[in-house]
């Protein structure tokens, strides 16, 4: 079993001290009941410092990153339950889990980024390999399929270009099903649409802008519209220059407080208080699916990010189907597995695919 270095986890949440008490009309599509509570307002401790301390503690490579990272291990690593024991890889625990699948249908729900593309500095540059894409194709063949993101539709579909998927894209806030024609599309009833907080878009659109104009001064930084959610990317400022950075955004922010600061992995993530997540995306995608309480499907979710643990949770608590963590390094999570890389998700939606057929053979031929 391969031994993981031990960092801390790339992406923590970030609560947003508001300063503006109106809310925005109660919107969203679909028959789904959206819940309208705001989530919990907190004040973010230590001000601009506490918000660079976060950005360098998210960051591996950062000695404040490496030294929460030990004091991790040192809580939660006792040699003989180790964290790759509690969270064994997926690939050989593979047997294990087809075990599990037995006699049940996987649904399957992967995220895009760090999990079927690797991290790379320019987020539009985060192609997906054609290996990657053709592996995805088969596994929809065969499992019904979603990819879950952060990124707005427009462009994971662009980078994914497989019609036949569902795609929850902004972090769950942009739902679509596959289109009509392809394989799972629903012919008979409507297609599958839900934005549970269309009425942010006009906010977001502002906010992204003013953002946009006020961190045009910081070089390196990288600004990405996803809709329902503005990405300040700052893999490539200057440490020395982060908290300015914070500075500026802080100054934007101040004046919505019906959005919420999440960030990721080096990104500042504004998105609508709203609670929904990527976790109660999941839910709905099984509740709309007509599996709400199928315990004949076991949903499998495969990410790496802090965002995906929203929909890890959901299922440990479901106690149906599990979560796995895309991770070279030990960090909390809701997950039950682990495969370190995109090249080992790739591996593992080979070997889900070849089982499958296999065992489709078997049953065919006893037929
Ligand atoms: O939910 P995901 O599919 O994992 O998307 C989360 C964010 O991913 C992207 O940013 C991350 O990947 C970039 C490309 O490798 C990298 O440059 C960046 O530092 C990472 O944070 C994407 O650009 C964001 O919009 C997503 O929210």
């Amino acid at each position: 079993m391969t031994k993981h270095n031990v960092v801390l986890p790339e992406a923590v949440a970030i609560p947003y001290p508001p300063s503006r008490a109106t809310a925005p009309a109660a919107g969203g599509g679909g028959s789904y009941a959206i819940p309208r509570k705001l989530l919990t307002k907190l004040e973010l401790s230590g001000g601009i410092n506490g918000w660079v301390e976060s950005m360098k503690a998210s960051s591996p490579t950062h000695s404040k990153a490496a030294a929460a990272a030990a004091a991790y291990a040192a809580a939660h690593d006792d040699n003989n339950n180790s964290w790759i024991a509690k969270h064994p890889s997926a690939l050989e625990s593979f047997d294990e889990i087809t075990r599990l699948s037995k006699g049940k249908r996987i649904v399957m729900f992967l995220d895009y980024d760090g999990t079927l593309s690797p991290i790379v500095d320019d987020p539009d540059l985060a192609f997906m390999s054609d290996a990657m894409r053709a592996a995805v194709r088969n596994v929809a063949r065969y499992f019904l399929t979603t990819i879950v993101t952060g990124r707005c539709l427009d462009k994971v579909c662009k980078f994914v270009r497989l019609a036949e998927l569902y795609y929850a894209g902004s972090h769950g806030m942009d739902i679509k099903g596959p289109v009509k024609g392809t394989r799972h599309a629903k012919s008979k009833t409507k297609a599958l649409l839900f934005q549970p907080a269309s009425e942010f878009l006009p906010m977001i659109d502002e906010v992204y802008k003013a953002l946009l104009e006020k961190t045009r001064s910081i070089p390196g930084v990288k600004m990405e519209n996803n809709k329902f959610c503005a990405s300040v990317h700052f893999r490539c400022v200057d440490e020395k220059r982060w908290s300015a950075l914070a500075e500026q955004v802080r100054s934007v922010l101040k004046d919505y407080p019906m959005l919420r600061l999440t960030q990721g992995r080096k990104v500042l993530e504004i998105r609508p208080t709203i609670k929904w997540d990527k976790g109660k995306a999941l839910e709905f995608l099984l509740e709309s699916l007509g599996f709400a309480d199928n315990k004949e499907i076991l949903p499998v979710y495969i990410g790496d990010d802090r965002t995906d643990e929203d929909a890890f949770k959901v299922l440990r608590e479901r106690g149906q189907g599990f979560g796995i963590l895309v991770s070279k390094y030990p960090k909390e999570t809701n997950a039950s597995y682990s495969l370190q890389e995109p090249s080992e998700v790739m591996d593992f939606l080979h070997r889900l695919v070849e089982w499958k057929r296999n065992s489709d053979l078997k049953h065919h031929s006893r037929v």
